[in-house]
């Protein structure tokens, strides 16, 4: 699945809700074990929870590589569960030289087909050039951050008065189009959303940090929204945790349809 395609799943289902799947084993939720296929099921019942709600699904790659051989099977599994109909995101946040920077992109568009990936941007293009090339695949660069650190570096201001985080999105949308091109800004960060607008008005927002961080798909939707919505909201704790007796499954599907109406009054008040 392409921006494209997403975009029209978000018009059609008024959500712009991207369910993360964080699934940490010491987190199941009762009647569960810390075991590869308790965690497929665990995965495989969140996806089924949420596909009406939902529009696109992130794999937080770190909670499984942590695990391993068997965590890799655990993402594939997980990914092969995903339907066509849902754009698939791994958030892996790579950066390296060149050649390894390749070697990543074919990891994750072609050993894994994902329809995008998330990017470091510190080590410059020739380190995102080898996922852009991939046109009908998405690379989602870091921007602006939903963490504390992202005063540390990204918010530094350089010679020119800009904050560096400004810099880093203007010059990589320079190197890729709005279709084949996503930022990461944190929902945390609403402040800060109407200049990134102005920025890159035209970029879709991947947009982390609602519910367990504190950010607001209201705040976020009334600063980011643009002519084509150009928000995807990520929950990951929010919904795959919103239980962890035995109702997980409804108490997950019940949080995703809470974003989705709160998402679906964005769209009323912002696009008509
Ligand atoms: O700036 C960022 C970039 C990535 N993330 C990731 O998004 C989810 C957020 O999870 P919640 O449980 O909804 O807080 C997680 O995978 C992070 O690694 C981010 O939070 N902020």
């Amino acid at each position: 699945m392409n921006i494209q395609q997403l975009t029209a799943s978000i018009y059609q289902k008024r959500s712009f809700l991207c369910v993360g799947l964080d699934t940490d084993p010491a987190k199941l939720p009762a009647g569960l074990q810390d075991n590869p296929k308790d965690i497929i099921a665990f995965n495989k019942a969140m996806i089924d929870a949420t596909l009406e709600s939902a529009v696109a699904y992130k794999i937080n790659t770190a909670f499984y590589e942590a695990m391993g051989a068997q965590g890799w099977e655990i993402i594939e599994q997980t990914l092969a569960h995903i339907p066509p109909t849902h754009f698939s995101i791994a958030d892996a946040k790579r950066g390296d030289i060149g050649n390894t920077a390749a070697q990543y992109a074919r990891t994750f568009f072609e050993t894994y087909q994902f329809d995008a990936v998330t990017v470091a941007p510190y080590m410059g293009r020739d380190s995102i050039q080898p996922f852009l090339d991939y046109q009908d695949k998405t690379t989602i660069v870091l921007g602006l951050t939903s963490n504390k650190g992202a005063a540390d570096f990204e918010q530094l201001e350089l010679s020119s008065g800009k904050k560096l985080y400004e810099q880093v999105l203007t010059t990589v949308a320079s190197w890729g189009s709005p279709d084949q091109l996503m930022f990461v800004v944190g929902a945390t960060q609403a402040a800060a959303l109407k200049n990134i607008r102005q920025l890159i008005p035209g970029h879709f927002l991947l947009v982390p940090g609602v519910g367990a961080q504190g950010g607001s798909v209201e705040e976020v939707a009334a600063a980011g929204w643009t002519t084509n919505c150009g928000l995807l909201v990520n929950v990951s704790r929010g919904v795959i945790y919103a239980s962890n007796g035995e109702d997980y499954i409804t108490a997950a599907k019940a949080a995703a349809q809470g974003y989705q109406r709160q998402m679906q009054a964005a769209f009323e008040k912002l696009q008509g």
